[in-house]
């Protein structure tokens, strides 16, 4: 249940507000309506919340406080952040907080799925992440001598006993926060590597370790790279436990944009409604297109051929100097030139990590997501675009990519994409603008 509070604000405060996900077209070019982020694109808009407007003396239902300055709150219906030094308790209503967004790392249901086998078979059958992780192991095996080591996120500790099994550091530290930890220990003594690996349950943020260790080594990375947001962790104990001069594995990551053709996907949510079974069922189009075409598409599989221009890295992390305040927002900018003519259907998306030898001048492994490397389990992702678009080789799409994490579900993010796309011709009438915003839950 939210609890109504009061404002106690010295007269109006006009804040940015936007109504969340607006279901109905707004017209953004409404005076009145002032936005704290969103967009349109062929009149469909879906806005975030910034900040909320209120005036004093209006009952303000408190959703979250995710930090003592900023709450998390609704008036009529609009949802946005208000500076909680301006709100009094309101004392006719003692109603609880919203339970839901008590935990709002949803670390019971995150972890709990951990705990299953589901998960961890899915990461163990990836060839290609799993080798790749190996093979760091493997080519820098002569340097892990007498290392300590802290393996984050162990899981089944397939990384811990690989550094048991193909190098001899001193001590491997295999943190994991969910109950598979217990089976973890059982796998290490299975195979006679309790000697070097000492398994620790609980969040790697909040366990402690005897020591600090020269190389921290974890497989954080979730969909679109930063989802899950498990990257905090990382910093976290990087910051804690990794000694001065000591080694990231991943060292370094970028994610990788590319606009692209996705016929096949567009037949199936889109194109099958305009005949089926000889019927028009056409009038369903704009829900189809509200259902599936206003969320990423996870696990997407992309054919290098549908590829309309080269990729282009839009962010890269250095692990080694990346802030947990950076992952608030990321921003990055493309430009496209687009090689053939054909329809341009969304972006994928995918992500590169990268791991630099512990010797100077060792070789780096790369572990790519793309459409050119070995398949993994996260595939790519897609972002579609509301309706298809023709282009033209010698088009241009330029714009930015934003990662906005989401204020209070921290697991989180919403991913903004502002393009325009300029023809060869120089026609100005080819020249469009489109924001697109969408949300990963
Ligand atoms: N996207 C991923 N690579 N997910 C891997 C997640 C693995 O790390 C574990 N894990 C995630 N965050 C943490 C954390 N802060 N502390 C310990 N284990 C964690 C999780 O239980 C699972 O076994």
């Amino acid at each position: 249940m939210m609890r109504p509070v009061r404002s106690m604000l010295p007269g109006q405060i006009s804040l940015e507000v936007a109504p969340i996900r607006s279901e109905r077209p707004a017209n953004l070019r409404d005076p009145n309506l002032k936005t704290g982020g969103g967009g349109i694109s062929n009149n469909r808009v879906t806005c975030f919340v910034s900040q909320l407007s209120f005036s004093r003396g209006d009952r303000l239902l408190v959703h979250a406080k995710p930090s003592s300055e900023w709450w998390w709150a609704e008036l009529q219906g609009v949802i946005g952040y208000v500076p909680a030094g301006y709100l009094s308790q309101d004392a006719a209503g003692e109603e609880e907080e919203d339970p839901s967004i008590e935990d709002p790392w949803q670390d019971e249901e995150y972890f709990g799925n951990y705990g299953t086998l589901r998960l961890h078979l899915e990461m163990l059958s990836d060839k290609s992440r799993t080798e790749a992780y190996r093979q760091v192991i493997l080519s820098n095996s002569a340097s892990l001598s007498s290392k300590r080591v802290m393996d984050l996120g162990c899981g089944t500790g397939i990384i811990s006993l690989f550094c048991a099994q193909l190098a001899r550091p001193s001590m491997v530290y295999a943190v994991e926060a969910s109950s598979m930890a217990e089976y973890t220990r059982q796998l290490v003594k299975q195979n006679g590597c309790d000697e070097v690996v000492t398994v620790l349950q609980g969040r790697a943020e909040e366990i402690e370790l005897p020591e600090q260790v020269d190389v921290l080594v974890s497989e954080w990375m979730g969909n679109c790279l930063l989802f899950e947001f498990m990257v905090e962790s990382v910093l976290l104990a990087r910051d804690r436990w990794l000694r001065d001069g000591g080694t990231m594995w991943p060292s370094s990551a970028a994610l990788t944009l590319v606009p692209c053709q996705a016929d096949s996907y567009y037949a199936e949510k889109m194109a099958f409604w305009e005949r089926p079974y000889g019927l028009d069922f056409t009038p369903l189009q704009p829900l189809a297109q509200q259902e599936f075409f206003t969320k990423p598409k996870f696990s997407h599989i992309i054919d290098p051929c549908d590829c309309l221009a080269a990729p282009c890295d839009v962010i890269s992390l250095d692990m080694y100097t990346l802030q947990v305040g950076d992952l608030e927002q990321m921003k990055g900018q493309f430009h496209f030139c687009v090689e053939k003519s054909a329809v341009f259907h969304g972006f994928t998306a995918w992500f590169t990590v990268c791991f630099k030898s512990l010797e100077a001048g060792g070789a780096t492994v790369e572990l790519n997501t793309g459409p050119n490397s070995g398949p993994t389990h996260w595939k790519q992702t897609l972002f579609m675009l509301d309706r298809p678009v023709s282009v033209c080789a010698g088009d241009s799409i330029s714009g930015t990519i934003v990662l906005q994490r989401n204020p209070v579900w921290r697991r989180h993010m919403t991913v903004t994409l502002h393009w325009t796309i300029k023809g060869s011709t120089d026609n100005p009438d080819n020249a469009q603008a489109n924001i697109f915003i969408y949300y990963m839950h």
